[in-house]
């Protein structure tokens, strides 16, 4: 394997139930990536219609088509591409849009691929715009054009490639011109996962790691994984700590619910950040509608911070809506924190008035 850079924004936000990678995750992460389609837990639709491209194309003994995954961090975007190059026997060349600042950057990296060779394209959302268009021409026609000189005397030298396959990711699908996306034979959109896909990872994760883990303690840490694989891994190495040092080694599910309760995590995955943010918004504003400022400084915390690093999740769970007016609590997050909403309805609008009147 081959590594051109690394990925520059993986850096991690601190938290345990951040989704980008912290340096502990990127040591780790290399054991527990499922090596095969077979492996690869959940996301059926994707690895059913992969599988599909896949043995079509070794079947026709061609290289692979261009496929582009998108899907939020830590869905398995990194793996699946390590996973495509290995079910197509091929080798692969990793790099990213940001480590590719230039177009020759780019040149010199398709120019040495190999026949077949899987080139995968991290945070190919990132790229510049003369690579980009670089880009275009070799992924259609296996071709690039070298610009030798400068000025008028400048000439550009057709440069033949070997077939190969683009294998793109991206966090923000939405941000990929049009042309870019269109080259990509196969899209692949990475969800969520469901808390018995989950459950099925931290299982494994934990056999690879020579972990002892009931079902049920899988079950409580899949429940507080936020949908993400990268964090249930996370979460189970944090369990494995607790049960370690307090307990017999076993991961039960009181265990699993002890260790997460020192860590702060909650049971549907909220950290303390996250209760931060919902506890002001019931208990100093009613529920809202309360504007982003002022909701910030109530927790002390910045304002991209509220809105980047603790609201996604919030919204995604339906605790919390972001309205033309202000964010404005959900009946859900009432009850998730055990409060009563205010008389006259709980989702806000009720006014300042109602505010210490429950
Ligand atoms: N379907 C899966 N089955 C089992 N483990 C998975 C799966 N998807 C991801 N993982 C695990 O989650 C971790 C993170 O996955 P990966 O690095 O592929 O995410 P990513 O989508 O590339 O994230 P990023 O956007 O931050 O680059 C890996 O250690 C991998 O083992
Ligand atoms: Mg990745």
């Amino acid at each position: 394997m081959n590594w051109d850079s690394t990925p520059t924004d993986t850096a991690a936000d601190g938290r345990l139930v951040g989704a980008a990678a912290d340096g502990e995750d990127q040591a780790v992460e290399a054991a527990l990536r499922p090596k095969s389609l077979a492996e690869f837990v959940g996301q059926e639709r994707v690895r059913e219609q992969l599988d599909l491209v896949l043995k079509a194309a070794r079947q026709r003994g061609a290289t692979a088509d261009h496929v582009l995954l998108s899907g939020a961090p830590g869905l398995g975007k990194t793996t699946l591409s390590m996973i495509i190059a290995s079910e197509m026997e091929a080798p692969i060349r990793i790099t990213s849009g940001p480590a590719i600042q230039h177009a020759g950057d780019l040149a010199a990296i398709l120019s040495s691929l190999q026949e077949g060779e899987v080139l995968f394209l991290d945070e190919i959302h990132r790229m510049s715009r003369p690579a980009e268009e670089m880009l275009y021409m070799a992924m259609e026609d296996f071709r690039v054009d070298v610009i030798v000189g400068k000025g008028p005397g400048a000439t550009a030298i057709p440069l033949e490639l070997p077939p190969f396959t683009l294998v793109g990711a991206t966090t923000r699908a939405g941000l990929l011109p049009p042309p870019l996306r269109d080259r990509f034979g196969f899209t692949a959109h990475m969800e969520f996962y469901g808390p018995a896909e989950l459950e099925r990872v931290i299982s494994r994760s934990a056999e690879l790691l020579d972990v002892t883990i009931e079902a049920d303690g899988a079950g409580e840490i899949a429940g507080r994984s936020r949908g993400t694989p990268r964090i249930a891994n996370r979460l189970l190495r944090r369990v494995r700590d607790y049960a370690q040092v307090k307990a017999d080694g076993i991961v039960t599910r009181e265990i699993a619910a002890a260790a997460l309760k020192v860590y702060e995590v909650d049971g549907r995955g909220l950290d303390r950040l996250d209760r931060a943010v919902l506890e002001a918004l019931l208990k100093l504003f009613g529920g809202g509608p309360v504007g982003l400022s002022t909701l910030a400084v109530a927790v002390g915390e910045e304002r991209e911070t509220v809105e980047e690093v603790a609201e996604p999740f919030l919204v995604r769970e339906g605790l919390l809506a972001r309205t033309p007016r202000g964010r404005v609590a959900t009946p859900a997050a009432w009850a998730h924190l055990g409060l009563t909403p205010p008389q006259g309805g709980g989702t806000g609008g009720t006014g300042q008035g109602d505010l210490f009147s429950t």
